[in-house]
């Protein structure tokens, strides 16, 4: 058997067109090569079951071999091989629907995922990295003769008689000259490790040695011998093919450890299994988070079939969650599509809103079983849920029930214990509920405090995610509005009926009124007088808290580039009641009444950490003389 022919492809030529679009990530070859080997050997496996084979099935696996000084590459299997015409069905007719939308395709595609899996290239891969190759193989067929098939990468190929005795396929590529660096056994090792770690079927490659026990030496003690066994570099049943029944809180936690050698055990997992309408398979891990959490993107595994495919689970996973370690695997994933085509592929909305799904039933699982266990994960796991909460409606109205609000004692509450506790105090005269918050307790401490005399309390929002949290929770909560605690004075920070009465007549109000303008002469801050009660702060800077929300969104790149650009507005209130408001009206020196009320003034600056530079140094001297 001889025979020449034309691989059938109506377009020139295809190879030079794969060589150059696929440069940059050569190294699927071996990915491509061992998948259709293990899928040979899945094959042979299953017509055995079915019936349709009754020879030796024999210890299935692959083997990856190089020869350095040969410069080739063999990858071989004892699958259910090929005849001659089945070469020339599967490997010469390219089998895709046209070379011509092929031709239009490849010139939009931006990587080698794209061309090859989309159009059933992958034998074809290898023409990237070889500048021949060969296939040996034996079909399990009755009767079938071993076949020989070699192409040197232009569309001209090759069969004759072959010299394969046992079932199988052997596959051997004459490495290129720009390809030599494959010709390395640690080079090979990694791209199998990264690719093919979890293929179900063993794969060797070469030899290591282990040490045995053999007998004992004269002292009874055990003896060694070492022993080149084969090297078996992949785990053929990953736990997330495991049923999680059969899985201990030690084997997801040793697994974590494999993908992950360096980090601390993860919070908890999140075992998928589902094979309607879409089939998925993986563990999720939680981590425990680290400050610098942008390093930890990009920990998801994505894998079809136990294949590697990437590590970018952008749009699969949702955004919110991309923190999250572990591995998915999904055959009805599209891998080799475009982004664009991804967004919208209906699996793929689907496993998004799945997991999004998944975790917060594992949220409000932990939730129920073990309230003291999740409130001492609250820290790690608080970003994922507010994150969630504020970028997905469907999350939030899961959330709601297991979202914790923290008060500057550290107490956690949901957000209904929340408003039950509150309620009773921070309703104002118009049934409105104020919930009143710090983003900074230690500089805000002051105003923490007249908070609290007034019965108040003060929730903790000082993670960067909060400031949209705090917007976010407001539009959500029925009669509820945040206030940041120094929004404004104590007093009227919730509206009340029962104001305190003004001491002052209105000709003593303009007086003081006047004094403190002089004396502050600012146009940024703006000076009211109130009747607050009498142990209050005699003077009180604050911001008010929509401008002030609108600022630290713009601050974060939120769209509120107009309020960023306003100058910083002040309201400085005078507590008319306080006894160093009427000490100030008595004194008849103008020099002491200005150097007095200045002096109010920065106290209110500084406890805010608002007086710095040049306007510290002339306080400390007034200070040092009105001592
Ligand atoms: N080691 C092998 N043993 C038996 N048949 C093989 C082997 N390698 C390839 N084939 C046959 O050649 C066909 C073409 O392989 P190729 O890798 O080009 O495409 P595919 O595997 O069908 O699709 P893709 O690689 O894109 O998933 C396979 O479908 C299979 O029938």
């Amino acid at each position: 058997m001889q025979e020449k022919g034309t691989i059938s492809i109506h377009t020139e030529n295809i190879f030079p067109i794969i060589k150059k679009f696929l440069y940059s990530d050569t190294e699927i070859f071996l990915r491509e090569l061992v998948s259709n080997s293990v899928d040979a050997t899945q094959k042979i496996k299953r017509l055995a079951s079915l019936g349709q084979y009754n020879g030796e099935l024999g210890d299935l696996r692959v083997e990856v071999a190089f020869d350095e000084a040969a410069k080739t590459i063999t990858i071989s299997d004892n699958g259910l091989g090929m005849t001659a015409d089945e070469i020339k069905k599967y490997i010469n007719q390219i089998a895709f629907s046209g070379a011509t939308e092929f031709m239009e395709k490849f010139k939009e595609a931006k990587d080698a995922n794209e061309i090859i899996g989309r159009f059933g290239l992958g034998f074809y891969s290898a023409f990237m990295v070889a500048d021949k190759v060969e296939i040996e193989t034996l079909s399990y067929q009755e009767g079938a003769q071993p076949a020989h098939w070699t192409c040197d990468g232009s569309t001209e190929f090759e069969i004759s008689e072959g010299s394969l005795a046992e079932r199988g396929t052997e596959i051997t590529l004459h490495i290129n000259k720009d390809s030599e660096e494959f010709l390395s056994k640690s080079r090979l090792q990694e791209i199998l490790d990264k690719y093919c770690r979890f293929l179900p079927v063993p794969i060797k490659f070469g030899t290591t040695t282990e040490s045995v026990e053999d007998g004992v030496d004269e002292e009874g003690k055990p003896k060694y011998n070492s022993i080149e066994v084969d090297n078996i570099i992949n785990e053929t049943n990953p736990i997330w093919t495991k049923a999680p029944s059969e899985l201990k809180d030690e084997d997801y936690l040793d697994f974590y450890k494999q993908l992950y050698p360096f980090s601390e055990d993860p919070l908890f997992w999140i075992h998928l299994n589902v094979d309607y309408p879409f089939n998925l398979t993986g563990v999720l891990y939680f981590p425990k988070l680290k400050k610098d959490f942008e390093v930890q993107r990009n920990k998801i595994k994505l894998f079809s079939r136990q294949v590697f495919i990437t590590d970018e689970v952008k749009d699969i996973v949702p955004e919110f969650l991309m923190l999250l370690h572990g591995v998915i695997d999904s055959p009805d994933i599209p891998l080799n599509v475009s982004r664009s085509f991804l967004q919208a592929d209906s699996n793929v909305k689907k496993i998004n809103s799945y997991i999004t799904k998944k975790v917060a039933d594992k949220l409000a699982e932990l939730f129920k079983n073990d309230r003291e266990g999740y409130e001492q994960k609250w820290g790690d796991i608080g970003l994922f849920v507010k994150y969630g909460m504020v970028s997905e409606d469907k999350f939030y109205d899961k959330a709601k029930d297991f979202v914790l609000l923290t008060n500057t004692d550290k107490k956690n509450f949901t957000l209904d214990e929340y408003k039950t506790k509150v309620e009773p105090l921070q309703t104002d005269k118009d049934g409105q509920l104020t919930y009143i918050y710090t983003n900074d307790p230690s500089k805000q401490d002051a105003f923490i405090q007249s908070a609290n005399r007034k019965g108040y309390d003060v929730l903790l929002m000082d993670s960067p995610i909060d400031t949209h949290f705090v917007t976010h929770i407001e539009n959500k909560l029925e009669k509820t509005s945040l206030k940041r605690v120094d929004a404004d004075v104590a007093d009227k920070l919730i509206k009340k009926e029962d104001a305190p009465e003004h001491v002052l007549t209105e000709e003593q109000a303009t007086k003081v009124k006047a004094i403190f303008d002089k004396a502050i002469n600012k146009p940024a801050y703006k000076v009211e007088l109130e009747s607050l009660s009498p142990d209050e702060l005699p003077v009180t800077v604050t911001m008010d808290e929509f401008m002030r929300r609108m600022k630290d969104m713009a601050a974060m790149g939120g769209g509120m580039g107009f309020y960023g650009s306003m100058p910083d507005n002040y309201k400085v209130v005078i507590n008319g009641n306080h006894k160093l408001v009427s000490r100030i009206l008595q004194d008849d020196n103008e020099e002491v009444q200005a150097q007095l009320a200045k002096q109010a003034f920065d106290l209110a600056l500084l406890s805010q950490g608002l007086l710095t530079g040049a306007e510290l140094t002339e306080f400390v001297n007034r200070s040092v003389n009105l001592i």
